[in-house]
């Protein structure tokens, strides 16, 4: 036992302990380590968090930032290795020469005033630790405890307990520190090539797990399938293994179940008993036989670690499911090493799902580097992959080392559906939508990609409640639709929600919904005259379609029914055939029938509003109403009624006509619509006619034809459309906007008002 476990353990001269960094998830586990056992702690960090708040309450003194004051008096100086040696604490602590010591040193030295159990291996060390502490619990032998995160069956991530003589630690290999502990048992679950930023090779590794086993007093439990903890541990003479077949504990029978594993347990050949693990995965089967190893040489009654395991709930960010409905499974794994990441996917295939989905981030640009063609041949085992850029925790980048780099290699490995989603804030949006119906995603990474994750779970959930308020089929559902595939002008960032409609109840259900929760809803027809901004809609678009919304027909006094669905130049079609004029003027407009109705849409001396008879809307209140032509204002490209009122159907009147004639007047429509505006993608025309000229003219005066931001570009063939000549984005289209109505004001005093809604945002806020 060193001297500071001899004086840690003498409660009668409580320490004075301080610790730099007490924020970050180990330190703040040490704080509770410490002031269970009765120190006098105090901690500094560069942030305040929930953590430091909740340890406050439990005694810890807190400053932030770190300052010298903080150390004074202290006994000893604990540093996180995230700490700088310029850091003004630890400055402080070094030149008034209090006795300074690392994170890991500090818990080797609490460990060694207990029985202790180190959980080591390159994957799986958080879960097995956490189980082999959870079983000690159950079975009633109070062990204290220290992993890496936070597990919800344990409570929090460290507890000191008075009375029992076992304490269980998640021991790290990746700096060398498991080299410092003294347990009484070591668990080894597996041995590969990992932090290469530390170490010249796998032998320099399998050093540093010998040299914790020759100071391990009692039994060397490791896991029998591996190759690199055999080649470790097999010739150690207290050696126990576990495995399939032919260890000393072996797991037989393995049985599937949804979400869950039995499996039957025997030492030698003696049957222990039946297992139900709670989380699923052949991987967390040997995980489960380290920790009944273990518990079996600690004292532990098999039935009660057994009932342990069933209760295991798993470590956060370890296959936690986060969302589960009919449509989605969303779970969040920590996985950041090919071989984590092999035994996540054949969990995901195991419970059935669609399609596997992984939105993977690379954690550290040395690994990505060095291990490149193993993520690419396991992730290819995916249905569909996507990729962020790589998650540094605390490297400089490598140059050409990306998230890229792992794209290239799923390709060359066979994968097809991949993709690179660089920046974290905004891939929700592309996996989101990419999502469908009975897909498993899973986020996958070391850093912060659960917070993917958790953008996309907010939102489904949202979904999900619409559907189940509508009967089925009445609705169909999409997160973060791109705009640019439903406006004429072909740019605009992602709809949050985009909700299709069919029947007026699941319209009037939609909104009532939406109204009730504050989620903004806007609804849209063709697109046709819309400016959707880059960064896209926040809340609801609605899109009426199909089933009611398309009906279009001629009724029994010989006027037009149509739904807002119902694209404008179908209803000039579906009259021509019934030999019924006056509808020609519609050929050529882009739009559906709900937005001509809120636009008064109109051409060749025609608006909308000329031929209506009556409309069926839904009003502020969620009622289906009906109004007849002359209870509704109109205006030139307005209708005041539909800025709140959203509608559903109109009847429109024609005049009974020679299908020559209007076939003649269809003709002249086309011909002059041919002559006059360009074929190219746009939104009709983006200005309003002022009262003295109209805008094409004026633009063409001003001399902006042909003239453009990037790809956005005023037509040549009429002065107020612009065209998209592919890949522009809105941010061209405004800014050529701008630039045309500063010039309009100051060459001829006139204010340009947009015809085309402009919407959205530009910023994504969502
Ligand atoms: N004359 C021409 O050559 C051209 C004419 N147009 C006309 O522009 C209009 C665009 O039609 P479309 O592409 O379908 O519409 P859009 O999808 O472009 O929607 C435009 C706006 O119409 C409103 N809207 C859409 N549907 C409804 C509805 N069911 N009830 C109430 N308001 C609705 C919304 O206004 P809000 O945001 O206020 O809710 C929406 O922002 C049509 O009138 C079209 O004919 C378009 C291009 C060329
Ligand atoms: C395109 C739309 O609707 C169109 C509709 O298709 C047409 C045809 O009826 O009439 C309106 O255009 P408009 O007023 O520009 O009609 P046009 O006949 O093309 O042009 C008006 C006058 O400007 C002149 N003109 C037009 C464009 C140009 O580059 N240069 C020019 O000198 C034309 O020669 C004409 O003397 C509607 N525009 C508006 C803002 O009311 C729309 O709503 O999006």
């Amino acid at each position: 036992m060193s001297d500071l476990s001899q004086q840690l353990t003498d409660l009668s001269r409580p320490l004075r302990i301080h610790l730099i960094g007490v924020a970050g998830s180990g330190m703040s586990g040490l704080a509770l380590l410490l002031m269970g056992m009765g120190h006098r702690v105090s901690g500094s960090d560069r942030v305040t968090t929930k953590e430091t708040e909740r340890m406050q309450g439990l005694g810890l003194r807190f400053s932030s930032p770190h300052t010298a004051e903080a150390v004074e008096g202290a006994d000893v100086v604990v540093y996180s290795s995230a700490i700088r040696p310029t850091n003004a604490a630890l400055a402080a602590a070094r030149d008034s020469g209090i006795r300074l010591m690392r994170r890991a040193e500090c818990l080797a030295a609490i460990l060694a005033t207990r029985k202790g159990i180190v959980v080591s291996g390159t994957h799986g060390k958080t879960t097995t630790s956490a189980m082999v502490a959870h079983a000690l619990r159950e079975a009633g032998l109070e062990p204290s405890h220290y992993v890496g995160a936070e597990i919800p069956v344990l409570g929090q991530n460290a507890r000191w307990s008075e009375d029992g003589d076992w304490m269980v630690a998640e021991g790290d290999e990746s700096d060398g520190t498991l080299a410092l502990y003294h347990p009484a048992c070591s668990i080894v679950l597996n041995v590969e090539a990992e932090h290469l930023d530390h170490y010249r090779d796998l032998d320099e590794i399998k050093d540093v797990f010998r040299t914790l086993l020759s100071q391990t007093s009692g039994p060397v439990i490791y896991c029998a399938e591996d190759e690199g903890a055999a080649s470790v541990c097999s010739d150690h003479p207290r050696a126990v293994s576990y495995g399939w077949e032919g260890a000393d504990y072996t797991a037989r029978e393995i049985r599937e179940l949804r979400g869950a594993t039995a499996f039957t347990v025997y030492r030698g050949d003696e049957r222990l008993g039946e297992v139900e693990l709670g989380i699923p995965g052949r991987h967390n089967v040997l995980n489960a036989m380290a920790a009944i190893a273990s518990c079996d040489r600690a004292g532990a009654d098999f039935l009660l670690v057994s009932r342990a395991l069933n209760t295991f709930a798993g470590a956060k960010r370890r296959f936690e499911t986060r969302f589960l409905s009919k449509r989605l499974r969303l779970v969040d794994d920590y996985g950041h090493h090919p071989t984590e990441i092999a035994a996540t996917i054949q969990t995901a295939r195991q419970l059935k799902a669609g399609r596997v989905v992984i939105l993977f981030q690379p954690h550290r640009f040395t690994r990505t580097q060095a291990l490149a063609e193993e993520f690419g041949k396991v992730l290819a085992e995916a249905d569909e992959v996507f990729v962020t850029d790589v998650y540094p925790a605390s490297e400089l980048p490598i140059p050409g080392v990306s998230g890229q780099t792992i794209v290239d290699a799923v390709k060359r490995h066979g994968g097809t559906m991949v993709e690179s989603v660089p920046n974290l804030a905004t891939a929700h949006h592309r996996v989101g939508n990419s999502l469908d119906p009975g897909d498993l995603l899973i986020t996958l990474g070391a850093g912060n990609v659960h917070e993917a994750g958790s953008a996309i779970a907010r939102d489904e959930k949202i979904l999900e409640d619409l559907l189940a308020l509508v009967p089925e089929g009445g609705l169909d559902v999409k997160l973060y639709e791109p705009m640019r595939r439903h406006t004429t002008m072909l740019v605009g960032g992602p709809a949050q929600f985009w909700i299709e409609p069919h029947t007026f109840e699941a319209f009037a259900a939609t909104t009532e919904y939406c109204r009730e929760r504050g989620i903004a809803v806007r609804v849209i027809g063709r697109g046709s005259n819309l400016l959707v901004r880059d960064g896209g809609i926040r809340g609801a678009v609605i899109h009426p379609k199909g089933g009611q919304f398309s009906e279009c027909y001629v009724d029994e006094n010989g006027h037009m029914v149509a739904g807002a669905g119902v694209r404008l130049k179908k209803v000039a079609s579906v009259a021509q055939a019934a030999g019924i004029g006056g509808f020609e003027w519609m050929e050529g407009i882009p739009g559906n029938v709900g937005g001509a109705l809120r636009m008064n849409a109109g051409a060749m001396g025609v608006e909308t509003f000329d031929q209506v008879v009556r409309m069926t809307f839904l009003d502020e209140d969620g009622e289906i109403r009906e109004r007849q032509r002359e209870e509704i204002e109109s205006f030139y490209r307005n209708v005041p009624e539909l800025r709140r009122n959203f509608a559903l159907q109109a009847v429109f009147c024609g005049e009974k006509d020679l299908p020559e004639n209007i076939q003649a007047r269809w003709d002249e429509s086309r011909r002059k619509r041919r002559e006059t505006q360009p074929i190219a993608a746009s939104a009709g025309c983006i200005f309003k006619n002022p009262d003295d000229v109209p805008a094409g003219m004026l633009v063409d005066q001003l001399g902006f034809k042909g003239s453009g931001d990037g790809s956005a570009e005023v037509s040549l063939e009429h002065g107020n459309f612009i065209v998209n000549r592919g890949g522009a984005s809105a941010g061209d289209v405004l800014a050529l906007i701008d630039r045309i109505r500063r010039e309009a004001k100051r060459q001829r005093g006139v204010d340009l008002e947009t015809e085309v809604k402009v919407i959205g945002e530009d910023e994504f806020s969502f």
